[in-house]
């Protein structure tokens, strides 16, 4: 099941899906003691990660980390971890615990082990799983022609190392069997020309491997999808 949820602004954009996430956490403690998340990163959900922060839950019992990583040091501009300190684990969500995809190997590859022993400790499947789009129609960091696409939709480790063909930064991201396992798939994305984008991701009449990176963690993903956009 797919279910798009248009909003008129992206201030209504981040309520709404600050909402629905701060419900999904709060059924996932009363139901399991515990939730996990999994979070993107780029210019896309700063303003939803202020929104979520200040919602009443057991935010002890919240276990986040990211659906992909750039492999530059946590305090780095670009680094999803940052946008991620620095917007959501403030205030109540404060409480919450952070699971970090990056360490000092000097390669994404390298450090590989490292983050997958990290990730092994998380609640599995995932509760909620908050993905982005870019552009170019990858999600977490599944890019289109990455020497490692392959690898990472087939893998059966928790993440993968993958160096983008074009963006920059290597990158760890979860693999495609981590990802389509979540219990709620969301996507997280704004403006006309994403909308467009993927909405013919998702009518695209190709062989597996030949779709956008989102179409297919959507075609894998068994749980309800649920897309939030605003223009
Ligand atoms: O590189 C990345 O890009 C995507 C999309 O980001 P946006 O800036 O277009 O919102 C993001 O979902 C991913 O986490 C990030 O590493």
């Amino acid at each position: 099941m797919l279910s798009w949820h248009e909003c008129s602004s992206k201030d209504e954009l981040d309520q709404q899906l600050a909402d629905f996430i701060a419900e999904q956490l709060s059924t996932a403690i009363a139901t399991r003691g515990q939730a996990g998340i999994a979070v993107s990163g780029g210019r896309t959900p700063a303003g939803m990660f202020k929104a979520l922060r200040v919602k009443e839950l057991d935010w002890s019992k919240v276990f986040i980390t990211l659906a992909d990583e750039r492999w530059v040091a946590p305090d780095h501009t670009d680094s999803n971890e940052r946008l991620t300190r620095e917007n959501l684990l403030q205030d109540k969500a404060a409480k919450a615990t952070f699971v970090s995809q990056v360490s000092s190997a000097a390669t994404a590859h390298e450090g590989q082990q490292e983050i997958e022993a990290r990730l092994a400790a998380l609640p599995s499947p995932l509760d909620v799983l908050i993905l982005g789009m870019g552009d170019d129609g990858h999600t977490a960091s599944l890019f289109p022609d990455a020497a490692e696409l392959e690898a990472a939709c087939t893998s059966d480790a928790l993440c993968a190392a993958v160096t983008p063909p074009v963006a920059p930064h290597q990158r760890i991201t979860l693999t495609l069997p981590t990802l389509s396992k979540a219990r709620s798939v969301i996507v997280h994305i704004t403006g006309e020309s994403k909308k467009t984008l993927l909405q013919n991701a998702l009518l695209e009449q190709k062989p597996e491997a030949a779709l956008f990176p989102i179409r297919r963690v959507l075609n894998k993903a068994t749980a309800a999808k649920h897309i939030f956009w605003a223009a």
